[in-house]
């Protein structure tokens, strides 16, 4: 079978592209460690998204979460490489951003991509959070889509309640207030909100369940089109469940709930080579 190649995208300040780069590799894909400048022909050795079947823009602090956070590392991607992100996309590749990631496919108006409502505006933000400090610790996420519905969620069942770590201080999901409600509600008819933040009980718990305020508790969405997601806690933190605080003692599993998320997208990706 040909190999699924994942692009692991960084710049300075980016800090989670190993434990992402372990995660691709542990379900199966072939990722790669590639600093922006390598894409855009200003280091050695060159690389062409044109190789790769997914780019994945990992967490972090890029640029220091300087003026805000994955802004200069959106702006530095959307002035040379927006093309070839585009062109990713319409050979049917897919796009993931985690945390800082996730702000940066924001930033450059990825995500939530809602292609039928054009506005001169962004469609979104990611706020600091309510508590205006850096959230972290194990958050749980409730999937709202059904089974085999998205290809970043497909091996998770509707309902599931995961536990997957979050680390932020900008992760509150924000509209344009006059844009809010049509937003939503083009959100939800679209399939485009995949986890909520909840209590142990798996209903909307507000803070401390969800670490940010983000409206209607959303912490993962997709792009209009569904090949686009972003998510503000972190899979692969939770790939091996060594790291899973919440795991009963003595309970001896390998895996921690961030898994099927890398499972799922090798198995979209490799169905279609
Ligand atoms: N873990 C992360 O990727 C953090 C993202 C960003 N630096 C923030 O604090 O919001």
């Amino acid at each position: 079978m040909e190999l699924v190649r994942a692009c692991i995208l960084r710049i300075e300040g980016t800090n989670c592209e190993d434990e992402t780069f372990s995660a691709f590799k542990n379900a199966g894909m072939h990722p790669e460690l590639v600093h922006l400048k390598q894409l855009t022909g200003d280091a050695e050795p060159r690389r062409s998204l044109e190789d790769y079947d997914c780019l994945m823009i990992p967490g972090g602090f890029s640029s220091g979460d300087y003026v805000r956070a994955g802004a200069i590392f959106a702006a530095r991607i959307k002035s040379k490489l927006m093309n070839d992100v585009i062109d990713l996309l319409e050979r049917g590749g897919l796009i993931v951003g985690i945390c800082n990631g996730f702000q940066v496919l924001v930033e450059l108006g990825l995500l939530p991509g809602l292609d039928d409502l054009v506005t001169d505006e962004p469609q979104m933000a990611l706020h600091t959070n309510d508590s205006n400090r850096f959230e972290c610790r194990l958050t749980l996420l409730r999937h709202e889509l059904e089974e085999g519905e998205s290809p970043f969620t497909s091996r998770i069942e509707k309902g599931a309640i995961l536990r997957i770590p979050s680390a932020h201080a900008e992760g509150k999901i924000v509209f344009p207030e006059e844009f809010q409600d049509e937003y939503l509600e083009k959100m939800r008819e679209n399939r485009q909100i995949v986890f909520r933040y909840v209590n142990p009980d798996g209903e909307r718990g507000g803070y401390p369940w969800n670490p940010n305020g983000s409206i209607e508790d959303i912490a993962g969405i997709t792009n209009q089109r569904g090949d686009v997601f972003g998510m503000m806690p972190h899979p692969e933190r939770v790939f091996h469940a060594y790291n899973d605080p919440m795991r009963k003692r003595g309970e001896i599993k390998a895996y921690g709930d961030g898994k099927a998320i890398f499972d799922s997208i090798f198995e979209y990706l490799s169905s279609r080579k």
